[in-house]
């Protein structure tokens, strides 16, 4: 039996170039991970079979999981007879823009590489990644990095520096394709890629807080007004910045004094079913 953490990314920015013949959109991102994981577990099994166990209601445990896909993308690709059985022990809230579907499926690609001894690196783990979503390229390595492309193609950065990350998710369900989709790119509000690359060089807090930005964060807003009362309360309750991640809807607050955590996450659990105080992690897998 093999474990594997699976933790759960925020975008400090999200910007969209523009949209490609393949429906997919040209992103400029840059994503980051934070402490708060799923953990899986892998079992190698002779029947060939892939076989998902998950407590969570809301996912899947066929082919329609991340998780599942994955160990078949690695099944066919390397001609593997063995089976798995994988075990999902989900933290982070599911369609929540946390990216919790794609870092299981990264986790299990790391995981089998071990288990079934296939000595990939993480660059090809994250090409097999990409077939399976934008974003698992990213969640191979984890870490800090500028994601572009459709989010595959990934450049590592430093970490920002230590600090706490208040996640509210309201009690939505939000679609990814659909928030591109409603996406107007006549009317965007470009965040500063190159200015948040710089603050997370200069490990500068007070300038990583001033820089994030989402192109998306007016498109859900516009849908779902729970996340706009959401920022305001968190900006109300004392976070140095306050930002949607990914298409939503969870928001998150980044917190540097410590004595402030329990005043904004109190606050917040008074109205919002799912509140998280974890901190920043930004650190990459080590492969072994
Ligand atoms: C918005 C972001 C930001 O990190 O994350 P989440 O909110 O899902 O966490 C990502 O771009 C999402 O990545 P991911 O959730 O892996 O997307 P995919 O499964 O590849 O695509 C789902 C749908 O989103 C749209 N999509 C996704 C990525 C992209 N660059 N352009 C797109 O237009 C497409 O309509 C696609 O059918
Ligand atoms: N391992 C998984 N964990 C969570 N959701 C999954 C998983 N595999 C497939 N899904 C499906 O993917 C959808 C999006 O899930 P998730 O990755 O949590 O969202 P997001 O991309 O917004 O962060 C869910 O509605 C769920 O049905």
């Amino acid at each position: 039996m093999l474990y594997e953490k699976a933790s759960a990314k925020i975008n400090l920015t999200l910007d969209v170039l523009h949209r490609r013949p393949d429906g997919f959109h040209e992103v400029e991102m840059i994503m980051t991970m934070v402490d708060l994981a799923d953990r899986i577990w892998l079992r190698a099994t002779d029947d060939g079979r892939i076989t998902i166990r998950t407590s969570e209601q809301y996912v899947p445990s066929d082919r329609r999981n991340l998780a599942y896909q994955a160990a078949e993308i690695l099944q066919s690709r390397y001609a593997i007879s063995k089976g798995v059985e994988i075990t999902l022990e989900k933290s982070i809230p599911v369609a929540a823009g946390l990216a919790g579907g794609s870092s299981d499926a990264a986790a299990t690609l790391r995981g089998l590489n071990r288990l079934w001894k296939l000595g990939l690196g993480a660059v090809e783990l994250a090409a097999l990644g990409s077939q399976i979503g934008s974003d698992v390229a990213f969640c191979v390595h984890g870490g800090t990095a500028l994601a572009t492309g459709r989010g595959e193609i990934i450049e590592s950065l430093p970490a920002p520096p230590n600090c706490w990350v208040i996640l509210a998710k309201p009690a939505i369900s939000v679609s990814t394709s659909d928030i591109y989709s409603n996406l107007d790119l006549s009317v965007m509000n470009h965040p500063n890629t190159t200015g948040m690359i710089e603050a997370l060089r200069k490990s500068d807090y007070n300038k990583i807080c001033k820089t994030v930005g989402n192109v998306l964060e007016p498109v859900t807003m516009n849908l779902y007004p729970q996340v706009v009362m959401l920022k305001e309360q968190m900006k109300k309750f004392g976070a140095d910045a306050v930002l949607m991640s990914g298409s939503g809807p969870t928001v998150f607050g980044l917190v540097k004094h410590e004595s402030r955590v329990p005043r904004i996450y109190n606050g917040l659990k008074g109205f919002c079913p799912e509140v998280y105080a974890v901190r920043m992690m930004g650190e990459r897998y080590t492969l072994d």
